[in-house]
């Protein structure tokens, strides 16, 4: 399906983007780009290193403003806010998971939980009984009161992915979150994170590059050197548009 110039966001694709271009210092991260994202969908965004998937995460989640293109999220046209708008949009429906799980080691894992909620003034009571409702449901309510250096790479994983549930999010952008497991490991928090995004109506955007991972989404956009597989296809056939090659959403 080819997403036509002036396309609106259809009624049930709570995160849209259209025709994103973005470029690092000049050396192109994404060339037109389109996604679309339906409510409580878990979308796969696959490729090899370096074809564009942090880069498009980022966009979708206003940590980046695209050069050309535009990203809506429940109506609201994301890539015109101000800075503090984005920020104040990020904290308040967005939530992030990448590969590292950056705890930060003088708290205990429930604090660390906590984290999201405590920055945004809820009351420490409530934080913490949030945290802990939630390491429980993620199987780690075990680990609350310990600090993160007695915990492993696994399970400092599985404390990151409370952190992003722990406010439900209306999307989590999970980027590579389960890059540096094992196999099992691997397995283990996929299956933790979907469970979760699912029973909660959490929208998922996850980056893999993992066939594996990648098969636990309900669709995928595979992007090759920062265009869509199938654009960057379509763009070597003759009379294929720019447009066309760069836009289309049969992911
Ligand atoms: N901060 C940056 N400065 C310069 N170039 C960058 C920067 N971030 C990404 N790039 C380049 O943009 C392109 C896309 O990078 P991006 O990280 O989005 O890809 P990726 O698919 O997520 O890769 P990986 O799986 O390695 O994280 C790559 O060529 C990368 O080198």
């Amino acid at each position: 399906m080819v997403a036509p110039p002036d396309s609106a966001p259809p009624d049930d694709d709570v995160l849209w983007a259209r025709s994103l271009h973005y470029s690092h210092s000049g050396s192109p991260g994404l060339i037109g780009v389109c996604a679309r994202v339906r409510q409580g969908e878990i979308l796969a965004v696959t490729g090899p290193r370096g074809s564009g998937k942090t880069t498009l995460l980022r966009c979708l989640a206003g940590r980046l403003v695209p050069d050309q293109g535009e990203v809506r999220f429940d109506g609201i046209a994301v890539h015109t806010l101000r800075p503090s708008a984005r920020e104040r949009l990020f904290r308040a429906r967005f939530a992030w998971i990448g590969p590292d799980p950056q705890l930060l080691p003088e708290l205990k894992v429930w604090e660390n939980a906590a984290l999201p909620l405590l920055l945004a003034g809820a009351p420490h009571r409530a934080a913490r009984a949030a945290a802990h409702e939630w390491l429980e449901r993620l199987d780690i309510g075990g680990f609350a009161g310990k600090r993160p250096g007695a915990l492993n790479r696994a399970e400092s994983q599985r404390v990151a992915l409370t952190r992003a549930l722990v406010g439900s999010p209306s999307v989590l952008f999970a980027d590579e979150p389960t890059a540096p497991l094992h196999r099992a490991e691997r397995a283990l928090l996929l299956r933790t994170l979907t469970t979760a995004a699912r029973s909660h109506g959490i929208t998922v955007v996850l980056a893999t590059h993992d066939e594996e991972t990648a098969d636990a989404a309900d669709r995928r956009l595979a992007l090759v050197d920062g265009r869509p597989a199938d654009a960057a296809a379509a763009a070597d056939s003759p009379g294929t548009t720019e447009e066309q090659a760069a836009c289309s959403l049969s992911a």
